[in-house]
């Protein structure tokens, strides 16, 4: 076992590698100016947005690096999502929000969350103005509504694939997709966010380190790579996330667990690496069943890419959304 490391009790988010050698493209940190706060736009806004410009509504949800508030902005009357990560974060927060911003920064997709603004104040707190999603997350959905029925599921796989291919193929691996980083709105769009862990590819061999994100949703190649996989480059890992992600939406439980049982790190490194794949429940379609089976592969190697699954009959049968 390539990867054991002593890790004993619940805490199932692993830290960040040092910072990778794909430097984001402006100056870190962010200056602070004369003025209120130092605003920068994203290509997507037309005008600068800064922390004065927004009232605060509600918080909408703490994360690992900070807090994300419903905020108004005054002129427009336009709601939004903002992330703050506060001056006196740790490092490692900081790193993670400076790659969030850079990933933010470079993505223009239906797919995406959508980043409008990103603005520093004096104090050193940053700020990623955020287009609101009014649903939450699919884990919000999941307890206001329980399960999702097939159809449900596939508009939903439909939609991250075609965020996941999205992000592929700039070169972009989320590396954390679970149920609380798919964002949703009232017209059933769903959106990936929270790129505090995600990596940019230099280049098409890069190798990707491995050990990052959440444990519970990890490949078996993020484990142990020798085994399962060889040089491991992250892009097969979403499509087993994506696939854990489906199966706990559709079971109303983390599929390698019973319904209730929280998982230590050593019982789910042992269920994800010497246990079988997750199994659907008898009575779901074949369709369901197969796509399950092209996510849920134990050999990286033979995981469906998010383009193949894109053209599998389960998310083909759903009309709603169109391929990006
Ligand atoms: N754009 C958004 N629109 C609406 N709600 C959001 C938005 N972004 C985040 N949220 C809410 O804020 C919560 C916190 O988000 P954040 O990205 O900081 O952390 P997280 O993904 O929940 O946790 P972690 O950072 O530990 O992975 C989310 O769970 C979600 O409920």
């Amino acid at each position: 076992m390539a990867l054991i490391r002593e890790r004993r009790q619940l805490n199932l988010r692993l830290p960040l590698p040092e910072p990778s050698e794909c430097r984001p493209r402006f100056a870190l940190p962010l200056p602070p100016t004369a003025a209120a706060t130092t605003a920068l736009t994203n290509n997507s806004s037309s005008a600068a947005i800064s922390a004065a410009d927004l009232d605060t509504l509600q918080v909408l949800g703490h994360g690992n690096g900070g807090t994300v508030y419903k905020v108004r902005h005054k002129r427009t009357s336009t709601t939004y999502a903002l992330k703050l990560v506060y001056g006196d974060s740790d490092p490692t927060v900081r790193r993670q929000i400076f790659r969030e911003m850079e990933i933010l920064r470079r993505t223009d997709s239906p797919y995406v969350v959508r980043c409008h603004a990103i603005f520093e104040k004096p104090s050193g707190d940053i700020g990623i103005v955020m287009e609101y999603m009014d649903s939450g997350t699919l884990e919000t959905l999941l307890k206001a509504h329980g399960t999702f029925s097939e159809p449900k599921l596939a508009h939903v796989a439909r939609q991250v694939l075609n965020g996941l291919n999205y992000l592929h193929t700039h070169k972009i691996i989320h590396r954390d997709i679970k149920p609380t980083n798919l964002l949703v709105n009232s017209n059933m769009e769903v959106k990936i966010a929270d790129f505090g862990v995600s990596k940019i590819m230099c280049r098409t061999l890069d190798a990707c380190n491995s050990y990052v994100g959440t444990c519970a949703y990890m490949s078996p190649e993020r484990f142990d790579p020798d085994t399962y996989g060889g040089n491991y480059n992250g892009y097969a890992s979403d499509i087993w996330s994506l696939g854990l992600t489906l199966m706990e939406l559709y079971m109303g439980h983390f599929p390698f667990l019973p319904p209730g049982q929280r998982p230590d790190w050593a019982t789910l490194m042992c269920a994800i690496c010497f246990g079988e794949p997750p199994s659907l429940p008898d009575g779901v379609s074949e369709e369901f069943r197969s796509f399950m089976e092209c996510c849920l592969q134990k050999e990286s190697g033979k995981r469906w890419t998010a383009a193949q699954l894109l053209t599998h009959p389960f998310v083909c049968k759903d009309p709603s959304v169109s391929v990006s």
